[in-house]
């Protein structure tokens, strides 16, 4: 048994002074005095929050894109994670062209084996065919994945058309499963690129001046739209523009069941990165969509304020510099990703908390309740209550934390956010009920987190599809034909 004492218990929707005990993976008891039985380690958590462990909805690890491999894998992000105070993981099964979903998922379970944190997947839809359309209820009914993700860009590799799109969608909403999107639009992209090259611009620059805002705003009004028209609800993963935010927030003021998840970079890094003269500097920090200005930054802190948006995520991808040197000569073989894992929480803590724009509640709603419900993992994850996983944070809001790569548990050799000083950082991470990180020191080892599955159907889903079927056009029942 584990006894976190002294603490401030923080749920998304209330905060209250309890100490917290933890047993057999569970939070069993919480309490303003509880007694610690024999043999119960005692936490000394005297002027901290106690709070549920972050889950991060969007990491590629181990993933092969653009011509490598991602550097950090299950093993090594995990352990960043939990160094950083989240407890889960969801990594994105991507089949290769041609290959099935079911044996992606053997793939997948394969290298996530070394996993030190529990994690679950999202399924790719790469492609549409009977095959496509028979697995997924597959990997919903068998797999415990509910969620699929669908690429609107990397035209020519991962990317499907708008029939592709509206397929996948109907199906999921048969299935009780949500359609993700990442959202740029992959035709347009493509010939920007092209012209960018032409004009003999071929370093990282051109990655961000071919992905402009209105290309993530188009596809995202358009992913939303077809959505909509298939009765479905959509998550657009890393949200990074103001056209994109405001695509979201105005369908959700019409009704509809749209989410949006920016990312810890794009709420944080500026695209003047891309400027630098330094091609290393640049190209390490060459993600899909790039980093944008101040105006955008600020939209999106606005969303998750007013709760347009509802989730922080990293979509960490990390590659070296020596990966990012494929597209020496040609921006678009640069390997597209970042890394975050261990500093999503310390950074949002210090830039959302901290400056008021958060409140602490609010931060727990962004960095785990919110996603756990639309992921119908919801109170197991994401909540502090009885009965729930023992995935825990003791969070320090004084500790002081600044980055630098020379000390990450991320295998790559810098770190975008080099530098940040954050005040604010886990002091002791619980998963599953045993400590993983306490006081700067990592004790999971690789194999300890377990497969999540997660359930079709979410409340989410139900309301949705019953509120669609309730004004669903009608046939006009007719007595007969008039002459
Ligand atoms: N985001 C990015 O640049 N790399 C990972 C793949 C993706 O999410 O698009
Ligand atoms: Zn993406
Ligand atoms: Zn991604």
């Amino acid at each position: 048994m584990i006894l976190i004492r002294g603490g401030t218990v923080v749920n998304h929707d209330h905060s209250w002074r309890a100490d917290v005990l933890v047993d057999g993976g569970k939070t069993v008891a919480f309490g303003p005095a509880l007694d610690a039985p024999a043999g119960t380690e005692v936490i000394d958590a005297g002027g901290c929050y106690v709070m549920p462990g972050g889950i991060d909805p969007h990491t590629h690890l181990e993933l092969a894109f653009m011509g490598s491999v991602s550097a950090d894998d299950f093993e090594w992000g995990t352990k960043g994670a939990l160094a950083g105070g989240t407890t889960m993981v969801v990594d994105f099964c991507i089949p290769d062209p041609g290959q099935s979903m079911l044996a992606a998922y053997q793939d997948w379970r394969r290298k996530s084996e070394k996993a030190a944190c529990d994690y679950g997947f999202h399924m790719a839809v790469t492609s549409w065919s009977k095959q496509v359309f028979d697995e997924m209820e597959i990997v919903v009914k068998t797999y415990g994945i509910n969620t699929f993700k669908h690429f609107m860009a990397y035209k020519g590799a991962l990317m499907v058309n708008d029939d592709e799109l509206y397929n996948s969608f109907a199906r999921c909403a048969h299935l009780g499963a949500l359609p993700l999107v990442h959202a740029e639009n992959g035709d347009v992209v493509a010939r920007m690129q092209e012209s960018l090259l032409e004009s003999g611009m071929t370093g990282p620059e051109g990655h961000a001046h071919s992905r402009p805002p209105l290309v993530e705003g188009e596809a995202t009004n358009r992913a939303i739209m077809i959505a909509d028209m298939t009765g479905s609800p959509v998550y657009i993963v890393h949200t990074s523009c103001r056209e994109a935010h405001e695509a979201i927030a105005r369908a959700r003021a019409n009704g509809q069941r749209v989410f949006g998840e920016p990312l810890i970079q794009h709420l944080l890094l500026d695209a003047d990165e891309y400027q630098n003269k330094s091609w290393d500097h640049a190209a390490r920090r060459v993600m899909s969509p790039p980093f944008r200005d101040k105006r955008h930054q600020e939209s999106l802190w606005a969303g998750l304020q007013s709760g347009s948006l509802q989730v922080v995520a990293t979509d960490h991808c990390a590659f070296t510099t020596e990966q990012k040197r494929l597209g020496l000569e040609d921006f678009r073989k640069i390997p597209n990703g970042t890394g975050g894992l261990e500093d999503r929480m310390p950074l949002l803590w210090t830039a959302g908390v901290n400056s008021g724009r958060l409140t602490k509640e609010e931060f727990v709603a962004v960095t785990s309740a919110n996603i756990a419900r639309i992921l119908n993992i919801y109170p197991r994850k994401g909540r502090l209550a009885i009965g729930s996983d023992a995935d825990i944070v003791v969070w320090d809001p004084s500790a002081n934390k600044t980055i630098h790569a020379k000390n990450q548990i991320s295998r790559i050799d810098y770190n975008v956010f080099e530098g940040f000083a954050c005040v604010g950082a886990p002091v002791v991470t619980l998963s599953g009920g045993r400590i993983a990180f306490a006081k700067g020191e990592l004790r999971a080892e690789q194999g300890d987190g377990k497969y999540v599955e997660r359930p079709p159907f979410s409340p989410i889903h139900v309301a949705n599809s019953t509120w669609k079927q309730a004004t669903a056009p009608k046939a006009v029942s007719r007595a007969g034909i008039t002459p």
